[in-house]
């Protein structure tokens, strides 16, 4: 194990939430926290990104979201980390590759909101990610017709498991996915952004 990384055991279930987190906000703990209880995740290992590869401006300093992230999150099985920046990737394909090369026998899973679901499809490999992991998708408001109608999803609409099999999504055969109903969270990171006085 590499260190300054987190710790997992084989056979511990994994769940990834990668994200800009630029500011971390309430809605992504709500997310979190139902997403250990419905998908009966072990841990759940937030990646504060370097920076999603499809947006042109990049974020405040990581070490400023991470400090914000741990405020806001603070769970025995939740660890923030900066994991991409440390293992040197920004694709989520080479991330996860990464990461099961590291962590042999940690079952992963991909975490994200439903209107990540929406671009999937324009993620490098994306293919390839379902292809290695389970993707578990939760709800957000405004985005799950989006969602459920994209080009991801009809690609993928055979590998779906219905909501009621949200708890076996860790220890399914890929490619497995499913959208799951939460109560809604309405906050954004680029709403908290577009609150803050200019110059912030
Ligand atoms: N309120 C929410 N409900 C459901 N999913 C959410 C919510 N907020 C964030 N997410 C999900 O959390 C992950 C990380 O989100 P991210 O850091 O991009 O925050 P964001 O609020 O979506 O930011 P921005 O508004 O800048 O796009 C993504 O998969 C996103 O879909
Ligand atoms: O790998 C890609 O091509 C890719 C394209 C867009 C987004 N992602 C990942 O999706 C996660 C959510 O990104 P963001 O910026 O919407 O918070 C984050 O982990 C990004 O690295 C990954």
């Amino acid at each position: 194990m590499r260190a300054g990384l987190p710790v997992a055991r084989p056979g511990m279930t994994v769940g990834l939430l990668g994200g800009s987190f630029d500011p971390a906000h309430e809605g992504h703990v709500h997310i979190t926290e139902e997403a250990l209880r419905r998908f009966g995740l072990d841990r759940i290992w937030w990646l504060v990104s370097p920076g999603n590869p499809l947006k042109a401006h990049g974020p405040a300093p990581l070490a400023e979201r991470i400090a914000g992230a741990r405020r806001i999150m603070q769970h025995p099985r939740v660890e923030i980390t900066g994991i991409e920046a440390q293992l040197g990737t920004r694709m989520t394909a080479d991330t996860i590759a990464a990461l099961q090369r590291l962590y042999p026998g940690v079952r992963f899973v991909w975490l994200m909101g439903a209107d990540n679901l929406v671009q999937f499809d324009r993620w490098d490999r994306w293919q390839e990610i379902a292809a290695r992991v389970p993707i578990g998708v939760v709800a957000r408001p405004g985005w799950r017709m989006p969602a459920r109608f994209s080009r991801a999803a009809r690609l993928m609409w055979r590998a779906r498991l219905p909501g009621l099999r949200a708890r076996q999504l860790a220890r399914s055969g890929t490619p497995a996915w499913v959208m799951i109903n939460l109560p809604l969270n309405k906050l954004s990171s680029s709403a908290i952004r577009a609150r803050r006085p200019k110059g912030n």
